[in-house]
């Protein structure tokens, strides 16, 4: 119960429940037309017997066996399957939206969340904790509440058919009740901890996947038996008690379901044998009685199954609760400067820039050097936003950066880095991202960046990277990824060691085309005849701009500079 105080998570509830409100009256109509032919039932059995047992009516047994019949027909073929597509279709419906929903927040979430924080958790919302919400509710909830109102219906129409025997019906639905509801806490306690363990388990195996380079060039066997196999383990363990206390609690359902039936069956036989009943009466009642059972176990359930949910509930709830980026209107048009004014920038409170001023204006072509780790890619993640200082100002043609739209600014200011990845689909929809560009331009941009393998695929651009472009090379995925960025023309291009799977020449070439056509570029490399092509060097320093200048003059006056060209610049 202590759930229900999270505020946040009550609030997501009720948002939730308003948004598929719309779905409840079919939902409802159809278990109703469900749960009155299963009323229906037994009250024609009981009319059914009677009229054989104390009219001798043959027009009334026919009569009324041909409508249990129908209804029975009707219930088995007809409800079963409609009330099972239809609930199969709502619940679809609310998981691709609230899927999409959730996608669309985490794409709003500042870049520094995100990798501050473990996507292996936003995975585990996509995989475990949307289709369980959704299922909380349709399933679980709605079940709950009518299955309730239908046992008060059953209940009453138990009285009219005989006062005593439905008190003794009572009794033992309280026992089954009570023992129930305690093995209900244990099945949601132990329900809990094996939703922990999967998701410390998805953790660790996304990890896993990621590092397979590394595991089988280091021979990973220890580090798979301890770091994954470990948490396998504590997931498999979490779910078989899970499911030790799910069947004990089933089980248990069984019992008192034999329990019962014994008890109001003997006192049932007493009440006939006593005249107060009729044989009709006590098969109602024995096939009632069955089915009140599995109303509370239904109703039961549907409450586990809710309460059960409630930590998916709060992680789902914390995704939505998380900060966005925010951003003002304006259209940047016409690039002219960049300027930052003593900024600082820290990850979780180490700071990497500290008081750092920069002016590039439109028309340079820049180049930035430091010590491996210094804040390079740190610094160029700021001109587009993808990460806000944490103290100081950035002016774009004397607008603070804030003000413009985040679509404007990342169309007209582009990074591209060495460890951007391409997606599981053709050569043409990476580089276009399912944007619309003409064919020729798509080409154009590829004979750009040299990507004359393309040609060679069976498919031409039309050919499939495959999952983690297991088909191209490095240099290969590099070029295409430049040719992403190129077609949209941007007016500052920011090359993140872009170029690091390509030989000199070529990369040389395809500079000097990507000079000539972009106005504003800013490279990071470790090739110093690279870095030789831009006009201006910036020196980064202690989380501040040290020196800038061209190579020669940097190797006058930067005795920093002079270090990274000896000790870190290829040629
Ligand atoms: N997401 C992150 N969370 C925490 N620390 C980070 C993160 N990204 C980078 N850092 C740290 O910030 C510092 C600067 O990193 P950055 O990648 O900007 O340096 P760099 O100069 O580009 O390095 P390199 O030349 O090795 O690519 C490093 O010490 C790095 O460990």
């Amino acid at each position: 119960m202590k759930f229900f105080s999270a505020g946040k998570v009550r609030d997501n509830i009720k948002k939730f429940e308003r948004k598929y409100k719309k779905h409840y009256p079919i939902f409802l109509l159809l278990e109703s037309l469900f749960l009155t032919t299963n009323v229906l039932t037994p009250l024609l059995i009981k009319k059914t017997i009677d009229s054989a047992f104390y009219r001798g009516s043959v027009e009334e047994v026919i009569l009324f066996s041909m409508f249990y019949f129908v209804v029975l027909v009707f219930q088995t073929f007809i409800m079963y399957r409609l009330n099972y597509s239809v609930v199969k279709y709502l619940l679809n419906a609310s998981r691709v939206k609230e899927s999409k929903g959730a996608y669309a927040k985490i794409l709003t979430l500042p870049l520094s969340f995100l990798s501050s924080k473990n996507t292996g958790d936003y995975l585990s919302v996509f995989m475990s904790d949307i289709p369980k919400v959704s299922s909380g509710i349709y399933l679980a909830r709605l079940q709950f509440f009518f299955n309730l109102g239908f046992f008060l219906v059953v209940l009453s129409l138990l009285f009219i058919l005989n006062v005593k025997l439905t008190l003794v019906v009572l009794v033992s639905i309280a026992l089954f009740f009570v023992s129930t509801s305690i093995l209900r806490r244990l099945v949601i306690k132990t329900s809990q901890k094996d939703q922990e363990a999967y998701q410390r388990f998805l953790k660790r195996s996304r990890e896993v996947m990621e590092g397979i380079p590394v595991l089988k060039q280091f021979s990973g066997f220890f580090f798979l038996r301890d770091f994954l196999d470990s948490s396998a383990r504590e997931w498999s363990r979490a779910s078989i008690t899970h499911s030790t206390v799910n069947e004990l609690s089933n089980r248990n359902i069984d019992m008192n379901r034999w329990v019962g039936g014994t008890i109001v069956l003997a006192f049932g036989v007493y009440l006939l044998w006593k005249g107060e009943i009729s044989v009709g009466t006590l098969l109602a009642f024995e096939s009632y009685m069955n089915w009140m059972y599995d109303i509370v176990r239904m109703a039961l359930t549907g409450l586990t199954m809710f309460f059960s949910t409630l930590p998916n509930w709060e992680n789902f709830a914390r995704v939505f609760s998380l900060p966005f980026e925010r951003a003002g209107g304006i259209n940047l048009e016409k690039f002219e400067k960049l300027l930052l004014k003593n900024v600082h920038f820290k990850y979780d409170e180490i700071p990497v820039l500290a008081g750092l001023n920069l002016e590039i204006n439109s028309g340079d072509k820049i180049a930035i050097v430091a010590r491996s780790g210094a804040g390079k890619s740190t610094l160029v993640s700021l001109f587009s936003r993808l990460l806000s200082p944490a103290k100081g100002e950035i002016l774009i043609n004397g607008v603070p950066i804030e003000q413009y739209s985040l679509l404007s600014l990342r169309r007209n200011i582009v990074l591209v880095r060495s460890n951007d990845i391409l997606f599981d689909t053709t050569i043409k929809n990476n580089v276009t991202l399912f944007e619309d560009f003409s064919k020729e331009e798509i080409e154009r941009v590829l004979r750009m960046c040299e990507c004359d393998f393309v040609e060679k695929l069976e498919n031409g651009i039309d050919t499939v990277v495959g999952e983690r472009e297991t088909r191209l090379s490095d240099g290969q995925r590099q070029r295409i990824i430049l040719a992403m960025a190129l077609i949209r023309k941007p007016q500052i291009l920011i090359l993140d060691e872009i170029t690091s799977g390509i030989d000199s020449e070529t990369e040389e070439r395809i500079l000097e085309r990507i000079l000539k056509e972009i106005d504003t570029v800013v490279i990071i490399s470790h090739r110093l005849s690279t870095i030789k092509k831009a006009g201006r060097i910036i020196v980064l320093n202690d989380g501040k701009v040290e020196a800038e200048g061209t190579h020669d003059e940097l190797m006058e006056k930067s005795s920093t500079y002079r270090k990274i060209v000896e000790n870190q610049l290829t040629t």
